[in-house]
């Protein structure tokens, strides 16, 4: 019977046919010799044609003498070769190896069983089968053959049998094949030093020489190679077995590789967690509350507690949180969730310090679906809302008093309109604003005025009650909501707040005391919107300084009018000196003596082209509180030199040209550079110009007014006092100017012929005047009775409606030219 199928020869190729009675084929070489020879095992090569090759000295003994070139069927039992042809030779064929239990018939016909493993040596020449059996003596040893089989072959883990002195592999299992690589043939060709990387040979060979002979176990953490030379890491446990009556040892090599990974891992994430900074904890859900399993560094240290003194104590009791307050509720809720929540909370350190933290509870189910662990993780959110608080603050409030700001006004107006519409209330808003801060900033400096701002309010903030707001609104300005329920006093209130605004403080070591202007705004009557009614509040404010200051003014919707009016000016007065809507005319001075016209004084005319003619009334307080004055001033200036210096060159007399000075253009240092250059691009002679200055200008700070008119005064121009005795001046400091003119207003000049006071003050002032050494003019003349009165008390000059109104440049030429 041929195994394989037959070649199309039956006769074995030449080089297969060695010496009857030993076979060892050139092919198979001393290789085989060396490795088989002595082997208690039957070995033995067979061509892929199914002939015997080579055989080994034990496998001769079975066979006896036999033919060369003998068929390898003739070697097995018949129940074999069905299994042997259809199973064995195909399996090693395609896997590289077979095993199995197989019987082998001696020459005297005897039965031999065997383990018999079958490798297939594609690569040897010829390729060939290398077969190695073993025998099976009794039914008793292929009994235990049987359960070796169960227990050793099947064995999941890796497990071999060495030769102790050897050290060859005796047999291996199909999971150390699996495991490492290697055929079992291959194995059994090998050593277990082969398996050892070249580092733990040396640690191998004392352990051998350590290992003892029969008996104890033996273990130990090893690393080895696989064929391919990837490692692994395993636990050996060894045991001393007899193998074919020699001393071996039977091994279990446990892979622990993923164990150590795993091992590694575990480390890897146990100091993570102990190196976090945010605190984790882990609990196991019982009935009264989760208790604490594991805790690490950072919980600890976040709660103040020992780390030893937090294991099993329930989590709610750690946090100190109190029982049945909103947080506890919502960690014993998320507890009990079975989901992820975040929570944030208010908890307590052991020192009994209120901490804010963001607590993030992960379940963790226990095997039957029951609620087992928890994980959790809090931060520490303390830092980080106080910053918030403190930006929030910031937003709302002012830094300088504390108080509320704008921002946060307008939220407590929303919400204190809501309110008193809600209940019928009225709302009062308390416009605030510090009479003439500006002169504390400037003489007693920045600091001191802060200083008062501070004290300004802290005193309103005690005027007020609870629920009232006390808001500072920038600079000097400050504003009171005040809810009005039932019979609040609010009058006294008001008095309180000017009486606690005025009361006396020591800045910079000097007793100061400031008055306050105050505007109130009444919800519902004077506006249902906060900015509406914040704006009228402003107006009523602006109107109580408008009125001399210190004082309160309430809204009225006239008031409204004047402020529109008043934005109207100051619009359309941006433009005017662009749009050269700006003229001058000119009104004559008279000589009370000889009747001459002595000069004039220019006067300031705006015509718009829609509201037609604007008095100076209207808009000259605008200019300047806006500060307009100042370019408007200089234009004037300019304007009246080039006049009078083209009537002069129109041959017409040469007169003097007054023109008003305002306080801001007096103030402006530019002034006398401005003087000098409207005097040399005219080349109008300095005595033909006259400034007229506001005697209350003159007073406000009479050593500057005093350096500044003499400064002038050398330009060689002519200086007077307007309006004169409608200020406060003093006689002392009046010596001082080095002035011309002085100009009795107006409203004397109307009045005096009726009011022997007024006319006392008029006489009063020329003779005042005349002793000083200055000319008097009387201005607002416009009846005869008037100029006679003023002829006949010595006054100089006058000017006035009975002489001529204020002319256009023209008719002014004309009247010199007929007079
Ligand atoms: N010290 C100090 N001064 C400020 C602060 N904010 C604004 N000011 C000054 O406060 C002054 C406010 O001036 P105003 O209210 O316009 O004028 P006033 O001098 O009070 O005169 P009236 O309001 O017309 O009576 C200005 O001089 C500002 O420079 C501040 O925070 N601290």
């Amino acid at each position: 019977m041929e195994l394989p199928p037959q070649p199309a020869s039956t006769r074995a190729p030449k080089r297969e046919r060695t010496q009857q009675g030993r076979l060892a084929s050139k092919s198979q070489g001393s290789a085989f010799d060396q490795m088989f020879g002595d082997s208690p095992y039957f070995a033995f090569v067979i061509s892929e044609a199914g002939r015997l090759l080579a055989c080994n000295a034990h496998m001769h003994s079975l066979l006896g003498p036999f033919a060369d070139d003998v068929p390898a069927a003739q070697l097995y039992a018949g129940w074999v070769l069905p299994m042997l042809q259809s199973e064995a030779l195909p399996t090693a064929r395609m896997r590289g190896h077979w095993r199995g239990e197989v019987e082998l018939v001696g020459h005297d016909g005897s039965s031999h069983p065997v383990t018999q493993t079958i490798e297939w040596r594609a690569n040897a020449q010829p390729p060939s089968y290398l077969c190695l059996a073993y025998p099976l003596d009794d039914y008793d040893v292929y009994e235990s053959r049987l359960r070796f089989k169960y227990l050793f072959e099947a064995h999941p883990q890796p497990m071999w049998v060495y030769d102790l002195e050897t050290l060859r592999f005796m047999v291996v299992n199909a999971a150390a094949v699996a495991q490492y690589g290697y055929t079992e043939a291959e194995f059994l060709h090998m050593t277990i030093r082969d398996i050892r990387p070249p580092q733990e040979v040396e640690r191998l060979e004392q352990n051998l020489a350590a290992t003892p002979r029969k008996g104890a176990d033996q273990s130990g953490a090893w690393t080895h190679v696989r064929r391919d030379g990837s490692r692994l890491k395993v636990d050996i446990s060894s045991h001393a077995v007899t193998l074919a009556g020699r001393p071996c040892r039977l091994v279990f090599a446990h892979d622990i590789t993923e164990r150590l990974r795993l091992q590694a891992e575990l480390q890897l994430r146990g100091r993570a967690l102990e190196a976090s900074v945010n605190a984790v904890v882990i609990t196991q859900h019982t009935a009264d509350g989760d208790r604490v399993e594991y805790a690490n560094p950072a919980f600890s240290q976040l709660l103040g507690h020992a780390p030893e003194n937090v294991l099993g104590q329930q989590l709610e009791t750690l946090l100190g949180l109190q029982a049945n307050d909103d947080h506890q509720q919502a960690v014993h809720a998320a507890m009990l969730s079975h989901q992820e929540v975040t929570l944030l909370l208010h908890i307590r350190h052991r020192d009994g310090a209120q901490l804010w933290t963001q607590m993030h509870v992960a379940p963790v189910p226990a095997t039957d679906d029951a609620i087992g662990r928890h994980v959790c993780v809090l931060t520490d959110m303390t830092a980080i809302l106080d910053y918030q608080a403190q930006l929030e603050h910031q937003a709302n409030h002012d830094a300088l008093t504390g108080l509320p700001n704008r921002v946060l006004l307008s939220d407590r107006m929303a919400q204190a309109i809501t309110f008193s519409q809600r209940f019928g209330h009225s709302l009062w808003l308390v416009a605030i604003d510090l009479d003439n801060f500006k002169l504390t900033n400037d003489h007693l400096g920045h600091q001191a005025g802060d200083e008062l701002l501070r004290a300004v309010a802290d005193r309103l903030c005690a005027c007020v009650n609870e629920g009232d707001t006390v808001a500072r609104l920038g600079g000097d300005e400050f504003l009171l909501l005040l809810p009005v329920a039932n019979q609040r006093p609010m009058a006294s209130l008001l008095q309180l707040v000017q009486q606690a605004v005025a009361a006396p403080l020591t800045l910079a070591q000097q007793t100061v005391a400031v008055t306050c202007s105050i505007g109130v705004s009444v919800f519902p009557a004077d506006g249902a919107e906060p900015e509406q009614l914040l704006k009228h509040a402003d107006i009523a404010m602006y109107r109580a300084k408008e009125a001399g200051r210190n004082q309160v003014q309430f809204y009225e919707a006239a008031m409204h009018a004047r402020v529109a009016e008043r934005a109207l000016i100051e619009a359309e007065l941006r433009h005017a000196l662009a749009r050269e809507e700006l003229s001058l005319v000119y009104q004559p001075k008279l000589d009370l003596r000889s009747g001459a016209v002595t000069g004039m004084e220019a006067l300031l005319r705006w015509q718009h082209p829609t509201l037609g003619s604007v008095s100076p009334a209207r808009f000259i307080g605008v200019a300047e509180e806006t500060g307009m004055i100042v370019a408007i001033g200089r234009w004037v200036l300019r304007m009246a030199c080039t006049q009078a210096m083209a009537w002069q060159q129109a041959g017409l007399p040469a007169l003097r040209v007054a023109v008003n000075l305002s306080a801001r253009q007096f103030r402006d240092q530019a002034l006398l550079e401005e003087v000098r250059a409207a005097l040399d691009d005219s080349g109008l002679a300095p005595q033909y110009l006259e400034l007229e200055l506001t005697e209350s200008l003159m007073m406000h700070n009479v050593d500057e007014a005093v350096a500044a008119i003499e400064n002038l005064k050398q330009l060689g121009i002519a200086l007077s006092i307007d309006d004169f005795g409608t200020g406060y001046s003093s006689l002392a400091y009046l010596k001082q100017f080095p002035v011309d003119y002085l100009k009795i207003d107006q409203s004397f000049t109307r009045d005096m012929l009726d009011e022997p006071r007024v006319a006392a003050i008029v006489r009063s002032v020329i003779a005042l005047g005349h002793s000083l050494g200055f000319k008097v003019i009387a201005e607002g003349v416009e009846t005869a009775p008037q100029l006679d009165y003023l002829r006949s008390n010595d006054c100089d000059e006058i000017q006035g409606y009975y002489f001529s109104r204020p002319l256009m440049p023209d008719a002014f030429a004309a009247l010199l030219r007929s007079s």
